[in-house]
């Protein structure tokens, strides 16, 4: 039996504040696969960076257990990468420096394998010219692409991603997760991948889990049955407007409800 990259098994976690405690996820129960691309869907408060915070170890379950590749989470791992909504590059750092923090970071220093790798990251992403740029001379798309490059520089086994294209504009929000594919497909990753637009879920996913409102659970986990490479014309695919619509009414009533 092949063991999941992430397990989440009747997980839940409380958290107390000053005013009470506050049930943020109740029994929680999912796998990912190894290379799969799984997007959550949810109301706005139901957990979802909460779970991102306990995959990648800054955040221990207060019930239920979590396992990345068979094992508890209780630390922050190497092989996770994450790209968070917006990119937070160190002003003074340049564009290469930043794709390089990880590496210093973690070594206080950067070798020249890591250094090439940054270049053939930054290549990949589309910022082989912009190099010796600061952040502030980059425009939000370019600056995502920097995260993205930033966080694949030390090759993880997975990719936690927390509505990262959520402060871009319709177009380039497109074609950044298309260009995330084209990645994936030449450098395989376990991606967990949220975001409130229904749409990009569909078209970027293996599987969309949809969670309920605070305390969040599990509501549905449906596959996406649309096959590998995708693109734009992806999007005029009957399966996708089916399940795009399947969501969206999942989603609306549920917040009528
Ligand atoms: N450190 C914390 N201390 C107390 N409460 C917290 C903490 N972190 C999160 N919460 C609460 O847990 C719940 C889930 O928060 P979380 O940020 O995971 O939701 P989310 O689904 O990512 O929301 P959004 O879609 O708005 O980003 C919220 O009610 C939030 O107020």
């Amino acid at each position: 039996m092949t063991v999941p990259a992430i397990r989440f098994d009747r997980l839940g976690q409380t958290f107390i504040t000053r005013s009470g405690p506050t049930e943020a996820l109740r029994n929680v129960s999912f796998e990912v696969g190894r290379h799969e691309f799984l997007a959550i869907l949810g109301p706005s408060g139901c957990g979802k960076s909460t779970l991102l915070r306990m995959i990648a170890g800054l955040l221990a379950p207060t019930v239920g257990s979590l396992q990345v590749f068979g094992h508890p989470v209780t630390e922050p791992r190497d092989d996770i990468g994450i790209v968070f909504q917006k990119p937070t590059l160190l002003p003074w750092a340049d564009v290469e420096d930043n794709v390089l923090f990880p590496a210093r970071h973690k070594h206080g220093r950067v070798s020249a394998q890591e250094r090439e790798r940054a270049r053939d990251l930054l290549a990949m992403v589309g910022l082989e010219s912009s190099a010796r740029r600061m952040p502030d001379e980059l425009s939000g798309g370019m600056q995502q692409r920097v995260g993205i490059a930033r966080a694949l520089l030390m090759d993880p086994d997975i990719l936690l991603m927390d509505e990262p294209f959520s402060a871009l504009d319709a177009l380039t929000r497109e074609v950044m997760g298309f260009d995330l594919l084209r990645i994936f497909s030449e450098r395989p990753k376990t991606v967990v991948f949220i975001t409130h637009s229904v749409s990009e879920a569909a078209l970027l996913a293996d599987r969309v889990l949809v969670m309920t409102g605070r305390p969040g659970t599990v509501l549905t986990d449906v596959p996406v049955p649309v096959c590998r490479p995708r693109g734009p014309e992806t999007a005029n695919e009957r399966a996708i407007h089916e399940l795009t619509a399947y969501l969206r009414d999942l989603l609306l009533n549920r917040q009528a409800a």
